[in-house]
């Protein structure tokens, strides 16, 4: 019965072919032992050249060692060829900076390159089977949103000049140790799989029970499941790198822009690959800190009324709204000394190119009245409020004195740097008038006995000049 379901779904995705050099991962687990058997059993059939690999990689002290030499006893017993080999994944880890699954996997997988190189091989064939599967998609789509990251593992994928294959996704580990006692198979228990500390095994030990209990064919499903979500992401990530690839795309190394109209006429679907394929392109690589928020946030600007809006994404990429043009751009230290102008909606927020923000709101901190904080009547003042840098000729009514004083006189007051001064904001009302040199100088306006005030408040996360020195 087991080798009949394995046949059959290695003939139903094509794994072999005849007179092909297989290399068989073979940790000394259940799973690859008995992946080590099948294929030594259909060996002549298929007039296969089978190697097995088996990697100590110095993280179970003798536990390991003693791991390598029964597999490669084994595979003495059974006329295959072993290459095995002792990574120090201690020191790769300690040198990388990076946790012990990551740099096991990453010294595990060159050491299978170079043996794919080494023997000329087709294939490399590994033991994960349909519950590892279900765990993996389980646990990708606990980690993000995104369709295309949610499928499982490759059924088989291109690999060191051959192809991964994983003919046993569609079984389960019950059906494999079951096979194994059956053909008296001897395997090494490693201890390390069953604690909850990793991931993976507390989807094991809590989600794998559930899922089964609910339905005993989950995996099949799962499997099912993720080959439809690889064919279709392959289809849209076509159609997707058709749409970049189109002449509305202006594409320079750090920025794009493009028109939103033309953006917005394409199905949402296909807006949201493509916004990630334009942070491809920027970062120069899948971004892992850009997430589904990021689009909602993106989905905002494009769909506000207010036609001048930013957000930031991480690493200093910036995507401003102007009109119906959007742009992405990194921002760099001399652009920090552009102009801007931005619209400031009530309650609302506009981030500026420095990284600070001005919010305004309608119940902020009355009782906070530094520089960073600004209140006004709001029947006093036309809205919607403007957040913009200077013009020639602007002037502030000011507290305690009468008439106008010239920003320019302000900025010389308080010793603000020239280079600083063409990117300073203040806030206008709609009629133009000059409410607040943000942290500078607040206008004077007429008392009012108005309930309604208006709140304005200039934040940074990071440390700011503006905040810092004003
Ligand atoms: N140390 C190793 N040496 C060779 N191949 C390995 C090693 N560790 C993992 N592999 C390959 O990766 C597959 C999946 O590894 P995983 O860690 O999930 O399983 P395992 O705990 O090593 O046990 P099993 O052999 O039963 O799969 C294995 O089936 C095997 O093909």
């Amino acid at each position: 019965m087991f080798n009949l379901k394995v046949d059959q779904f290695a003939r139903q995705h094509q794994l072999f072919k005849q007179h092909a050099t297989i290399l068989i991962a073979v940790s000394g687990g259940p799973d690859s032992m008995a992946l080590l058997h099948y294929l030594k059993g259909i060996q002549h059939h298929w007039g296969f050249h089978l190697v097995a690999l088996t990697v100590d990689h110095s993280l179970r002290g003798a536990a390991s060692e003693e791991d390598v030499k029964f597999v490669t006893s084994v595979c003495d017993d059974l006329g295959v060829a072993c290459e095995s080999v002792t990574l120090d994944v201690p020191s790769y880890k300690e040198q990388h900076q990076v946790g012990t699954q990551v740099a096991a996997r990453h010294m595990r997988y060159q050491f299978f390159a170079e043996q794919m190189q080494k023997h000329q091989a087709d294939m490399l064939a590994m033991g994960h089977h349909g519950d590892d599967q279900v765990e993996t998609v389980f646990m990708r789509m606990a980690r993000g949103a995104e369709p295309q990251h949610m499928k499982g593992m490759d059924v088989r994928r291109p690999f060191g000049g051959g192809q991964i294959i994983r003919p046993f996704l569609g079984v389960t580990k019950a059906e494999i140790e079951e096979y194994c006692q059956k053909h008296d198979i001897h395997y090494c228990v490693d201890a390390s799989n069953a604690s909850p500390a990793y991931t993976r095994n507390a989807f094991r030990l809590h989600v794998l029970p559930f899922l089964k209990e609910q339905n005993r064919k989950v995996h099949e499903h799962i499997q099912a499941y993720s080959e439809y979500v690889s064919e279709d992401e392959a289809f849209l990530k076509e159609q997707t790198d058709r749409f970049f690839q189109s002449s509305l795309f202006h594409k320079e190394p750090e920025e794009i822009r493009f028109d939103l109209n033309a953006f917005l006429a394409a199905s949402s679907s296909l807006q949201r690959r493509t916004f990630h394929l334009i942070l491809n392109y920027l970062y120069q690589e899948q971004p892992d800190d850009v997430t589904y928020h990021h689009w909602e946030q993106f989905k905002q600007i494009m769909k506000a009324e207010s036609p001048h809006l930013s957000i930031n994404l991480p690493r200093n990429l910036m995507v401003l709204r102007s009109y119906e043009q959007i742009t992405f751009t990194f921002l760099r230290e001399d652009k920090d000394s552009e102009p801007f102008h931005f619209y400031l909606n009530v309650p609302g927020k506009v981030l500026l190119p420095d990284g600070t923000s001005v919010h305004a709101s309608w119940d902020g901190p009355s009782l906070e009245q530094n520089e960073h904080h600004f209140m006004c009547d709001v029947n006093k003042i036309a809205l919607p409020l403007h957040v913009r840098t200077r013009r020639a000729g602007d002037r502030i009514a000011l507290r305690g004195m009468d008439g106008h004083k010239k920003i320019k006189d302000l900025f010389i007051d308080h010793k603000v740097p020239q280079k600083e001064r063409d990117s300073w904001p203040m806030v206008t009302d709609h009629n133009g008038r000059i409410l607040w040199v943000v942290s500078l100088q607040k206008a004077r306006l007429e008392a009012g006995d108005s309930i309604d005030w208006l709140h304005l408040t200039v934040k940074n996360d990071d440390t700011s000049r503006r905040m810092g020195n004003a």
